[in-house]
């Protein structure tokens, strides 16, 4: 079969065909640039869907994507390590430490997530003796997350601070300026690690439907498994690994900063091939702890008030967590009546087969 680089509508997967819903690709080096025309696309992707992609395979973002197969390597060695040695300092604050399988509830109901994730706070690694588990502690491994850390902020304020230009932001309401590298945030580097599952048997899987709270996410993996439910969509879909791209979300923070006229991307990450490992790397750019805006109970919170309410609804039991007010989970977001709740019902076992395009 010939190679096409048409991207395929849907996919056969989990015994029924599923969209694989398609992305506008904004330029990294044209976005530093502020290129007028790139900086308007991604005002209205931001404002329409909520998730691009960046393409970072020209000169200045290149080096980013040789950082993140850096950091995949790193990741390999860190999560092959005993459980004590990765939970050498447990979950020492919501978005710094180790978080076993487990910890939170699954994509589907009754089920448990099915991944363990190690979270190094871009303040953390800045301290003298960070908290980072000695077996990816030594100074090239510190190195390897300091310029994974660095190069995420660079590419996520360089897209902050075009947003702040093409909605004609200017003085302290730039974006920019609640994001200020020297003062304290909850802004992350999360790697995670997605064990092999099958949605017909296994009680630990994927990654349950969330928008993020950050402002600007910034994504990578090699794998599929992430799904969007773009606004007014009925149901999930997958999104494609693209070569040379990483993927980014607008998040709560962000939809908020923007009087909610942007929109925070509803996803979640299930098993596409049953058998895989799947690994992702997401850096959170999350606004200053007091910055303030109003959440989508007309409360006025801060970053960090929002932040902590919301990562103890997703760690919370399923039960409590259906109590949370609705808004928490989706950051205000609302979905069309659910014509689906995706892999709760598992019609076929059948996994996915490969896709034939690259
Ligand atoms: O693993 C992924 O691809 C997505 C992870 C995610 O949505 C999150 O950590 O917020
Ligand atoms: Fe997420």
């Amino acid at each position: 079969m010939g190679v096409s680089n048409e991207v395929p509508e849907t996919v056969q997967w989990n015994g029924k065909q599923v969209p694989v819903y398609p992305m506008e690709t904004i330029n990294f080096s044209k976005i530093i640039c502020q290129e007028p025309e790139e900086v308007e696309k991604a005002v209205r992707v931001c404002q329409t869907q909520g998730y691009f992609y960046i393409d970072l395979s020209g000169i200045d973002g290149r080096r980013l994507l040789e950082d993140q197969e850096k950091t995949l390597q790193l990741m390999h060695r860190f999560f092959e390590a005993p459980i004590e040695e990765k939970n050498q300092y447990g979950l020492v604050s919501p978005h710094l430490g180790y978080e076993p399988i487990a910890s939170r509830t699954g994509v589907l109901e009754g089920t448990k997530d099915g991944y363990e994730m190690i979270k190094v706070a871009r303040d953390e690694i800045q301290r003298d003796s960070p908290h980072i588990p000695d077996v990816i502690k030594n100074s090239g491994d510190i190195k390897i997350l300091e310029n994974a850390i660095a190069g995420s902020n660079l590419v996520t304020k360089a897209i902050l601070s075009a947003l702040s230009t093409g909605l004609g932001l200017t003085g302290a309401s730039r974006f920019e300026c609640s994001h200020r590298n020297d003062k304290p945030s909850t802004t992350t580097l999360a790697m995670m690690h997605y064990i092999p599952s099958d949605p017909t048997k296994d009680k630990k899987i994927g990654h349950q439907k969330h928008t993020d709270i950050s402002s600007l996410t910034l994504l990578f993996s090699h794998e599929w498994g992430m799904q969007i439910r773009p606004p007014g969509a009925r149901e999930f879909g997958f999104v494609k690994p693209k070569q040379g791209c990483a993927i980014v979300n607008v998040g709560d923070s962000l939809r908020f900063a923007s009087g909610h006229t942007m929109q925070s991307c509803i996803h979640r990450v299930v098993p596409y091939d049953y058998a895989q490992h799947r690994y992702s790397i997401a850096y959170f750019l999350r606004a200053e702890d007091t910055t303030m805006f109003t959440d989508p109970a007309g409360r006025y919170v801060t970053a960090g008030q929002w932040h902590d309410e919301k990562f103890f609804a997703f760690t919370t039991d399923a039960e409590l967590q259906k109590q949370a007010p609705a808004h928490m989970i989706l950051g205000g977001m609302h979905e069309p009546e659910a014509e689906e709740e995706g892999v709760e019902v598992l019609a076929a076992p059948a996994p996915a087969q490969p896709i034939a395009v690259v």
